[in-house]
């Protein structure tokens, strides 16, 4: 697998959202630190899902940024997407690895080291681990593993660990420190008045 990036964007897609313009405004800032994650409402249809990721990769592809599609790896395989991310709802990583191919970035979900080594030992290449901190993104997640969280999963796989949930600047060095390789958000940057300096600020925590 090519180097991983380590600000993962997951695109919100809630209504009222501009998932596009705040990839355009992110893109330039973060380049190849940037991983973007198509993920759209259980209630959008696989044809809107497609949509969206062909205008993601469309502004990707000139940046050299993957894109991976959650859940729906039909649309990642449709469109020449990187790979996909799956979770506990989804197909078991190793269906997921065989329908995605040796070469796919797959993500996986994972919430304590069980589950993680579970997954790596079926074919991620990488796990996104949390929720760290509580977030109203999504629902019915359960309740925050906190940074300990983190570096248990850490401490347990030689993978990359991606922290997700409720993840802002601010939390990244305690994160890093705690060996988490990089961070995926949805609020931090879709929510900020100026997504652009947002990414800066989560690009330098995560690199410097
Ligand atoms: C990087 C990353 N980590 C975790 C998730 C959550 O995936 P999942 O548990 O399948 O939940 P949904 O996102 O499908 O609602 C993720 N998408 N990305
Ligand atoms: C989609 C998702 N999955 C999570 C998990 O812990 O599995 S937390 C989450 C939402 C992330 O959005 P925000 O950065 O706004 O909290
Ligand atoms: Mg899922």
């Amino acid at each position: 697998m090519p180097s991983l990036g380590r600000l993962h964007l997951i695109t919100d897609t809630r209504p009222g959202r501009d998932p596009l313009a705040v990839l355009d405004a992110v893109l330039p800032v973060a380049r190849t630190e940037l991983v973007v994650q198509v993920r759209v409402e259980d209630s959008a249809t696989d044809r809107q899902a497609y949509e969206l990721t062909r205008r993601v990769l469309a502004r990707c592809t000139p940046y050299g940024v993957p894109c991976l599609v959650n859940d729906r790896l039909h649309v990642g395989l449709a469109t020449g997407a990187a790979g996909g991310h799956v979770g506990a709802d989804d197909l078991p990583v190793a269906a997921a690895r065989q329908v995605l191919g040796p070469a796919a970035v797959l993500g996986a979900t994972a919430r304590e080291p069980a589950t993680a080594l579970a997954a790596v030992t079926d074919g991620a290449s990488y796990l996104g681990v949390g929720p760290c901190r509580a977030t109203t993104t999504k629902d019915g997640l359960p309740p925050p593993i906190g940074v300990a969280g983190v570096r248990a999963v850490v401490e347990a796989v030689e993978v990359p660990v991606i922290a997700i949930g409720g993840v802002t600047a601010a939390d990244v060095p305690e994160l890093r420190a705690a060996g988490a390789y990089g961070v995926a958000v949805i609020g931090a940057l879709s929510g900020a008045t100026d997504p652009a300096r947002a990414a800066a600020d989560l690009v330098r925590a995560l690199t410097w």
